[in-house]
């Protein structure tokens, strides 16, 4: 269990982190999402007693993280994967690891087949490990002490496709067996196909949590008429029976707030032909994530264009 209160970090009269408040709870998987800078990182180092809060309080499994006698053998935590010693190798991290939390030293093999790190890359240097393997390193030093709480701070930075659903998988089982799971991301597609419950953050404020079901009930519907000449009239048509047109295009449909069964009620009553009427879903967390951050958001990324593109690029 994890309890976020009222917590605040100013940094030089910068509220990096401002009044936030969450729990994440034992066998659920808990995302912590938000843009660049919304202050993911900075409340995960107060949680693990790496920065002191400005106010507030930070606990974990009911107390301070610098007040547990032996942290590791209660909370993995992963903050930043390239933070290992280079020069040692991945089974010498591990086993030292081991050594100092009082762990047996043959949970280092356990570990490192568990994060698919064969024996070959265990005896490597780590200065030689892409990012990938450094993650899947730093998983396996999180979990070295059968701990009860996983901090991850954006662990699928560097893993591949299947990476990602070995992670996904492997965060899914530990709280399947009760275990708690924080872990961070910018991306809201990573969060969204693991968590169970989202906290949304921009500017240092919680903007938005719930249940991953709760964010997706909000989310409306998609529609999208049969013919694309249709579509001003369908917007017309869903406008005047009350239900708002809030994105979308005449590829992806429209997305409108509103049940499908009211959507699809005054689109037929208005004989406009659908290809397709559908629960926002995905779509709809990613537009509630834009939005809800969308003051906290740097500028949109500049198109590439003839003065920005390298030299030598095609058009
Ligand atoms: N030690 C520090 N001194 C001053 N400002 C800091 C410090 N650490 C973080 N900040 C600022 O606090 C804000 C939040 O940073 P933080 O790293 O927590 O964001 P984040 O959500 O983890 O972002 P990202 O997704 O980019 O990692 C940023 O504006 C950052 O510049």
């Amino acid at each position: 269990m994890i309890t976020i209160d009222s917590l605040t970090r100013v940094y030089g009269g910068f509220r990096a982190v401002d009044d936030v408040t969450f729990t994440a709870e034992p066998g659920r998987v808990t995302g912590f999402l938000g843009p660049n800078g919304a202050g993911k990182s900075t409340t995960m180092r107060v949680l693990v007693g790496l920065t002191p809060a400005t106010s507030g309080s930070a606990t974990v499994c009911g107390a301070d993280f610098r007040d547990l006698p032996n942290p590791a053998r209660q909370v993995g935590v992963l903050l930043d994967a390239s933070a290992q010693h280079a020069g040692r190798t991945g089974r010498e991290i591990l086993t030292i690891a081991a050594q100092t939390i009082g762990m047996p030293t043959s949970r280092v093999a356990q570990m490192l087949e568990l994060v698919s790190l064969t024996p070959t890359e265990a005896d490597r240097r780590v200065r030689g490990y892409s990012l990938g393997m450094r993650q899947r390193l730093g998983i396996a030093a999180a979990l070295l002490g059968d701990p009860e709480v996983l901090i991850l701070d954006e662990p699928a930075n560097g893993l591949d496709p299947a990476g990602i659903r070995w992670m996904r998988d492997l965060l899914r089982g530990f709280a399947a067996e009760g275990g708690t799971v924080l872990l961070s991301s910018h991306l809201l597609g990573e969060i969204e196909v693991v968590a169970d419950d989202i906290v949304v953050i921009g500017h240092g404020r919680i903007v938005a949590q719930g249940t991953k079901t709760e964010l997706l009930a909000g989310a409306g519907t998609v529609v999208l008429p049969a013919a694309p000449t249709d579509l001003d009239r369908l917007r017309r048509v869903l406008s005047d029976a009350g239900l708002a047109v809030v994105g979308g295009d005449a590829d992806a449909g429209l997305r409108v707030e509103g049940e499908p069964a009211d959507v699809g009620r005054a689109a037929h009553a208005a004989d406009v032909p659908l290809a397709r009427l559908a629960p926002a879903d995905g779509a709809g967390l990613e537009d509630m994530f834009l939005q809800l951050t969308a003051d906290t958001q740097r500028e949109s990324a500049p198109t590439l264009t003839a003065t920005t593109r390298p030299q030598g690029a095609a058009a």
